[in-house]
């Protein structure tokens, strides 16, 4: 059995307390590999480290800097068969999904902010008697802290900003699926990424998580994962003046309007809805539809639905995979008896999953389910689910539709899917959420900001507010 290592000071190490945790196979249920439990020695460990190797990672220069990111970069190509299975086993994602989304956006990201970081610069403001610059200094210390969604996608989201501006990191991946933060600390270490100026430790949030944001000697914070989380993080960080970037949850609705084009929508908010098995943060939920095509575009959708292949993630033609975790499973089970007691009509969901000899009948599987006759304000389409569940409802006009969409705690992501351009571009301003799809879902370009308003999250990640958060501004006036 692999034992996971933390990688402190540049080298591959067991956990202070000698303990372990299971890494379990969603498919099939069975332990592949145990996953340190750190401790505050650990963390000692680490942010002493990462404080030696600040002084000269910080003073590269950005090219010298970038070269490592772009080596890493390459390493993940490199070893995109074996990244991409790891990845598949650890979360019980399709190896499809993993091989064309997961891995190649890891590389992307290391590769987007080696570039970026070449071209990043700060204003001047030139006035009458003086002139102004400002210098963007990198902060120090910094924490990293993602979910187990996207793993190696969502991990290196964060570690490429905060290296390649001059920042030495403690990185924590998710204790769901911490497989490829392993096998990406073994890439670190053979691009020759000096010592200390990444650690990563893994354990669970309530231990090593919290003793990370306790500790005041990180300077700032990127996390991604649940909005509760992401509100203790804010809680302990507030009387320490400490920079957060925080991605939380999100419910994000999806509005479709009777001028689309039907065929491209349905498609469309398949994939939104089903992908990764539903759990992405950016995934539709609460589907919204003009009465007057409510009955063919359910007709089409939960057809299309029915279709969708669950099963084996190793196999190529599955849609979807298993779900994360024996408890992630049952917490989405219960959304769906929920919706059922609130008075949801369920579509489908509940036809045989067909397993093959790869999978077995303890994997966690889950058919996509989608419900009808539900009030726009029940748990059910309030609540983060995060699983395969969407709701689908009928709007009479524009307004409502918005309305209906902005009645939300959460504001992350929001697809509209008309051919009326003005419309588009009326509602994607009026609009809660950070992020405006209109007809596409998940396109993604890194340059953006990307985030959330309201209970999804505080700052921006992506393109240049990335390289802001990770760097202190310091303006100097000069008096001619
Ligand atoms: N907005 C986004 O970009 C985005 C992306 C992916 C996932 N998410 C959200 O993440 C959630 C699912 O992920 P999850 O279940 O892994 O979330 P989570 O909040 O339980 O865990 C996220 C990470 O935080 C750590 N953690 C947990 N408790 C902690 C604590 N007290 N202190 C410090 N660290 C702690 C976990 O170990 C994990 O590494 C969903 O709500 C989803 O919407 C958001
Ligand atoms: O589950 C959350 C997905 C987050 C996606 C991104 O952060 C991204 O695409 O940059």
């Amino acid at each position: 059995m692999e034992m996971i290592a933390n990688y402190i000071n540049g080298e591959l190490k067991p956990p202070h307390s000698a303990d372990y945790l299971d890494d379990v196979n969603p498919a099939t249920a069975e332990t592949f590999a145990k996953i340190p439990l750190s401790d505050e020695e650990d963390l000692k460990s680490a942010i002493a480290s990462a404080e030696k190797a600040f002084p000269d990672w910080s003073g590269l220069s950005a090219k010298e800097r970038a070269n490592y990111l772009m080596k890493i970069s390459n390493l993940i190509k490199d070893n995109l068969e074996e990244l991409a299975l790891a990845e598949s086993i650890d979360t019980g994602k399709p190896i499809q999904l993993a091989k064309t989304v997961d891995i190649p956006r890891a590389a992307s990201n290391m590769e987007f902010f080696a570039h970026a970081i070449t071209q990043f610069s700060s204003e001047s403001h030139a006035g009458k008697d003086s002139i102004n610059y400002t210098l963007r200094k990198p902060i120090g210390v910094v924490a990293c802290i993602s979910p187990w969604n996207l793993p190696l996608y969502l991990f290196t989201w964060k570690i490429a900003p905060a290296l390649a501006s001059g920042n030495c990191v403690i990185a924590k991946p998710s204790e769901i699926t911490p497989y490829t933060a392993y096998l990406f600390s073994k890439i670190c270490i053979e691009a020759g990424l000096p010592k200390g100026v990444l650690n990563i430790l893994h354990g669970t949030g309530p231990e090593i998580g919290n003793a990370i944001v306790q500790n005041k000697k990180v300077k700032a914070i990127s996390f991604t994962g649940g909005t509760a989380t992401g509100r203790k993080i804010a809680e302990i960080s507030a009387p320490m003046f400490r920079k957060v970037s925080l991605e939380l949850g999100g419910k994000n609705p999806a509005l479709v309007f009777a001028d689309c084009n039907l065929d491209k929508t349905v498609e469309g908010l398949v994939r939104a809805s089903f992908t990764n098995q539903g759990e992405i943060c950016l995934c539709a939920s609460r589907i919204y539809i003009e009465e007057s095509i409510y009955d063919d575009f359910k007709t089409r959708f939960v057809e299309k639905v029915k279709a969708l292949t669950v099963g084996n993630p190793s196999n190529q033609n599955t849609n979807m995979g298993a779900l994360v975790s024996a408890q992630h499973l049952e917490k989405v089970k219960s959304y769906i008896a929920l919706a059922k007691e609130e008075g949801g009509k369920l579509l489908c969901g509940e036809e045989a999953i067909e397993l093959d000899e790869h999978t077995t009948k303890n994997g966690y599987f889950l058919r996509p389910h989608v419900f009808e006759n539900l009030s726009n304000h029940c748990r059910t389409n309030q609540e983060e689910i995060f699983g395969p569940v969407v709701s689908l409802n009928i709007f009479k006009n524009e307004n409502e539709a918005t309305s209906l969409a902005n009645e939300s705690e959460y504001g992350l992501a929001s697809t509209i899917w008309t051919n009326n351009l003005p419309r588009a571009h009326r509602i994607g301003n009026q609009i809660e959420t950070g992020i405006v799809w209109i007809n596409c879902w998940m396109n993604r370009d890194l340059r953006t900001p990307f985030g959330g308003m309201k209970n999804s999250g505080l700052g921006r990640e992506g393109g240049l507010e990335a390289l802001r958060f990770f760097t202190e501004p310091k303006n100097i006036c000069i008096q001619f």
